[in-house]
């Protein structure tokens, strides 16, 4: 069986502080069998300030130079096509039309949670990221790198990385192995991941269910920005509404950004104060959580309530029948027509079963029709 992880992206997720911004996602397409293109060098993006690897003399960044050999395709001898279990970088280009000309979303966060970015080496996280900044050129408004890693050294190496190849900001989750046992511990580790691009918004990734680490997030925000002068804002994947009430509430005079990561209790977030949101169906329910938000801005509740519980009657579908990343993926390829491949181990394949009942919920909700459909996934209809 092939396995090509590829990143996610927001549906990815607004990464912007304005609440009408679109939905961010995370998250990578991952492919099966298709020829990898080998990453552009440099910066991309609006003129930040960056340098090409080659300009910045001594600057090593180990892992990302590796990867520059091993997607040699004369080299790897594979003619040219992805291995088996390897990233499939020649649709990130495609998944950003779509994100943007389908869903509506032009802010993206990648190597996150629906990335799988834990789960790839520190050279191919640098190589997704690459692909994303390269391909997003003019296209994607921002570009939001998740950094986080278990060594502070790697976690610095992929920060610096995201600042040479012009990327607008980073995130960092807790370190989840050996963790820190208090705030004061959970700032020095983040300070010094920030320290390493210092020119970049920071955005502190909240998700205490996956790290294990309870901090409060609320706790953590108090007089954050004294020890992280680049601190922007807090992607918050949690369901603690009295913690994410208080974050917005003990910050009201800074300009933070509150991304929220719960998609099926972004209104609520919203009503609280959320200025954006971060999650893995804004890569399939993008325009109908667009539509949510347009609602909510012209203060149109009733709407709003409708859209959100409409979508909550697919996640609460999906979660009943077993929802992860995996059946994440699963959905995204049927929606979009673009292939995101198999998970990576640990992870197993969605089953047959659940992208047969999904597919059939999307289009009772109206969330999908035949003439969404693209070509490779017009069997689906069948
Ligand atoms: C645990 C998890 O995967 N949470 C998702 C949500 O979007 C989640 O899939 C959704 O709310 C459905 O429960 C996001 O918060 C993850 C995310 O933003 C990411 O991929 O980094």
């Amino acid at each position: 069986q092939g396995q090509v992880p590829s990143s996610q992206l927001l549906g990815s997720r607004s990464c912007a502080p304005v609440r009408s911004q679109t939905p961010a996602l995370a998250g990578t397409p991952r492919a099966e069998g298709t020829p990898p293109v080998r990453p552009a060098l440099g910066c991309g993006r609006r003129g930040r300030n960056c340098s090409s690897r080659a300009g910045r003399g001594g600057h090593v960044v180990r892992g990302c130079r590796d990867k520059e050999r091993a997607w040699e395709p004369e080299r790897s001898g594979t003619g040219g096509l992805a291995a088996a279990g390897e990233i499939n970088f020649s649709v990130i280009g495609r998944y950003v039309d779509y994100l943007v000309e389908e869903q509506g979303v032009k802010n993206v966060f990648v190597n996150g949670t629906t990335g799988e970015g834990l789960s790839l080496s520190i050279s191919e996280r640098c190589q997704v990221a690459e692909e994303w900044v390269t391909k997003g050129k003019n296209k994607l408004d921002q570009i939001v790198i998740h950094v986080g890693a278990l060594s502070l050294k790697e976690s610095q190496e992929l920060a610096q990385h995201a600042a040479e190849i012009g990327a607008d900001g980073i995130a960092v989750i807790a370190p989840f192995f050996l963790k820190p046992w208090n705030k004061d511990v959970l700032i020095n580790f983040l300070k010094e991941v920030a320290a390493a691009a210092p020119a970049l918004p920071f955005y502190y990734y909240h998700i205490p269910a996956l790290t294990g680490v309870k901090i409060r997030a609320e706790e953590l925000l108090d007089g954050i920005q004294d020890k992280i002068p680049s601190f922007q804002g807090l992607k918050f994947s949690d369901t603690d509404l009295l913690d994410f009430g208080q974050c917005v509430d003990q910050n009201r005079q800074r300009q933070f950004a509150f991304l929220f990561g719960v998609d099926e209790q972004l209104l609520s977030a919203l009503v609280m104060g959320a200025t954006g949101a971060v999650g893995s169906t804004y890569n399939y329910l993008g325009k109908k959580t667009k539509q949510m938000l347009e609602a909510f801005e012209r203060k149109d509740f009733s709407s709003a309530l409708n859209h959100q519980f409409c979508i909550q009657r697919f996640i609460n579908f999906v979660v009943k029948l077993g929802f992860g990343v995996s059946q994440t993926k699963a959905i995204m390829t049927l929606v979009s027509g673009i292939p995101m491949g198999p998970p990576r181990l640990p992870l197993q394949k969605a089953s047959r079963e659940f992208t047969d009942n999904a597919e059939a919920k999307l289009k009772s909700l109206d969330f999908l029709s035949c003439t969404d459909l693209k070509d490779g996934n017009m069997e689906a209809c069948s």
